[in-house]
């Protein structure tokens, strides 16, 4: 059974219509590192998670970009989320003039098992990702676990807060003239983050 290790049930759902039946939310709340990228908190995520449940396991770190606030709150997301709040977060991205921003969201996989080299293109930037990690010390010890990572990424601008959908900072992130908590779970999927790096996913781990 595959494991999607979240405390989120709204990335659930929204993995759900990739996966179907084949994936259990499993509520484990996995200590995240602070890293000034997505991927070594997703990937050092996948192997604490890997270590507890003992099967194969996805966790997904995802995060709002501000382009004119260098990125913020980024890596940080969940953490501005429950201090700031969202409509704070639209408050101060409000005063700026360019107020474009991206939702970036990474899967880290890991079973406890090596993965062959690939050389479907998709997967080397994802390579890419992961050897930035281990650059970075989160992998690159003899006895650490193998993992795999799928990126995915919205571009859209920060917006007042609309709609009833989603989770997270949906309501004030407007991409095609809605916000991502104006669509239903199958329309942002076909244009988010995490429907983007689900369908990478979930196109691989078929084939495995
Ligand atoms: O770590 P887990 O248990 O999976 O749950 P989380 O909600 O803390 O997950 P993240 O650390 O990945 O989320 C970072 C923040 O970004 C928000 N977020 C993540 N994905 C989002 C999405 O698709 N739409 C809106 N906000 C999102 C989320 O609500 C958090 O405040």
């Amino acid at each position: 059974m595959l494991h999607y290790v979240t405390t989120n049930p709204g990335k659930t759902r929204e993995a759900r219509e990739y996966l179907g039946g084949e994936v259990a939310q499993t509520n484990f709340d996995y200590p995240e590192i602070q890293a000034s990228e997505l991927g070594p908190i997703a990937a050092e995520g996948a192997r604490s998670a890997y270590r507890e449940v003992g099967e194969p396991v996805i966790v997904d770190d995802a995060g709002l970009f501000v382009e004119t606030l260098d990125g913020f709150p980024g890596p940080y997301s969940s953490y501005v989320e429950e201090t700031l709040g969202v409509e704070r977060v639209w408050q101060i991205g409000k005063a700026e003039e360019d107020r474009r921003a991206s939702f970036r969201c990474v899967i880290a996989y890991c079973d406890g098992q090596p993965f062959d080299a690939s050389p479907d293109p998709v997967d080397r930037a994802d390579r890419h990702v992961a050897a930035a990690s281990d650059e970075e010390g989160e992998g690159d010890d003899a006895g650490s676990l193998p993992v795999k990572l799928f990126t995915g990424r919205v571009q859209g601008t920060l917006v007042a807060p609309r709609g009833e959908g989603g989770f997270g900072y949906d309501p004030i992130f407007e991409h095609d003239g809605q916000t991502l908590a104006e669509m239903d779970t199958e329309a942002k999927n076909a244009i988010s983050h995490r429907g983007r790096a689900l369908a990478k996913f979930a196109e691989w781990f078929a084939q495995r």
